[in-house]
C-alpha cells in the first residue's frame, strides 16, 4: 500500500481513499458467497465460505499452498463445473444472480467473469486475432468495430505501443510478460465485470511483474478483480481488500492494510509472519 502511496499518478485515488476509510459495509457489492463449500469426490476443498467482494476494487486471496484459493477462485465463473468429481453446495450471487442456478447460461457467465492464468495461454493466432476471438464469437463482423476494440482492450492492458506496430505476427512470439498482458487485453475485450486472475505473475520477470501490477492497479477504475498470489508482498501492493484462507476455510477477510497490520486472527498473523505456509 505504501508504494502506491509513493507513485505521483496514484496519490490522488490514495487521498481520496483515506477520506473514505476502506469499509466494505459501505461497498456496492459484486459477488456474495453464501456458505460455499466443495467437494472433489470424498474430499472436502472449500468449507462453509462466506464473503463479499466489492465492486471495483482490488480483493487478493493468500493462504498457504492447498488451502483452496484456486478452487474458490475457479468456483467464481464456473470452472470448477469442467472437473466431473466436484460437487458443490452453497451459492454465489453476480449482483442478484445466483450463478449456480439452472437457468444460468455459463459461457455467458464467463463472458461476465473473465479468467487469466498463472501461465499465459495466447492463442496460436496473431496478436490481432487473439484479442478479436471473444468479439468474433459474439458474432462481431463489422472491422472498424473490431479494430476500435482490438485498440482498446490493448490500450487498456498497457501493451498497444509495444504491439501496434506488428498487430499480424504470432503472438506466441510476444515475451512472457507481453503474453501475460495480451490474455489480459483478449479478457477485457468483451468487457467483463469481474477479472479472475490466478497468479497471474508467478511465471514473469521482476521487470514485467511490476508491469502486470501496474495494469492491475489501472484496471480496477473498471473492473472488479479477485487476484490469487502466492506472493505476500504482492498483496499488499496491489489490493484493497485480502482473504485470508487455510485448509479450505476462509479464516479473515479485511481490508490488505488491517489485514497485514492488524490481523484479528492468530492464524493470519502467524501466516504473515511467516510462522507457516
Ligand atoms: N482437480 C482436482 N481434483 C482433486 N483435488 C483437487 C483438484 N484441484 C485441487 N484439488 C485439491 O484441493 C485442495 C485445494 O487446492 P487449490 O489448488 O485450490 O489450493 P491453492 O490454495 O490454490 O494451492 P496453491 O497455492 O498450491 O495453488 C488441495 O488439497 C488440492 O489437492
Amino acid at each position: 500500500m505504501s508504494e502506491k502511496a509513493s507513485t505521483p499518478n496514484i496519490q490522488i485515488a490514495g487521498l481520496d481513499e483515506d477520506q473514505r476509510a476502506l469499509d466494505l459495509n459501505r461497498e456496492a457489492i459484486a459477488l456474495k458467497v453464501n456458505d460455499l463449500a466443495l467437494y472433489y469426490g470424498e474430499d472436502q476443498a472449500l468449507k462453509g465460505i462466506n464473503m463479499r467482494i466489492p465492486e471495483k476494487r482490488v480483493t487478493a486471496f493468500i493462504g498457504p499452498s492447498g488451502c483452496g484459493k484456486s478452487t474458490l477462485l475457479r468456483c467464481f465463473n464456473r470452472m470448477n463445473d469442467l472437473i466431473d468429481t466436484v460437487r458443490i453446495t452453497g451459492e454465489i450471487r453476480l449482483h442478484d444472480e445466483n450463478i449456480y442456478d439452472k437457468s444460468v447460461n455459463v459461457p455467458h457467465l464467463r463472458q461476465r467473469i473473465g479468467m487469466v492464468f498463472q501461465k499465459p495461454n495466447p492463442f496460436p493466432k496473431s496478436i490481432y486475432e487473439n484479442v478479436a476471438y471473444g468479439l468474433r464469437i459474439q458474432g462481431v463482423k463489422d472491422r472498424r468495430r473490431l479494430d476500435e476494440a482490438v485498440e482498446s482492450a490493448l490500450r487498456g492492458a498497457a501493451l498497444w505501443d509495444e504491439v501496434k506496430d506488428r498487430l499480424s505476427a504470432n503472438a506466441l512470439g510476444l515475451s512472457g510478460g507481453q503474453q501475460q498482458r495480451l490474455v489480459i487485453a483478449r479478457a477485457i475485450a468483451v468487457e467483463p465485470e469481474v477479472l479472475l486472475l490466478d497468479e497471474p505473475a508467478s511465471a514473469l520477470d521482476p521487470i514485467s511483474t511490476l508491469k502486470l501490477e501496474e495494469l492491475i492497479y489501472e484496471l480496477k477504475d473498471r473492473f472488479t478483480i479477485a487476484i490469487v498470489t502466492h506472493n505476500m508482498q504482492q498483496a499488499a501492493r496491489v489490493s484493497d481488500y485480502t482473504a485470508f484462507m487455510y485448509m479450505g476455510e476462509l479464516i479473515e477477510f479485511a481490508d490488505t492494510n488491517t489485514l497485514f497490520t492488524n490481523p484479528s486472527q492468530k492464524q493470519t498473523e502467524d501466516y504473515i509472519t511467516g510462522r507457516y505456509g
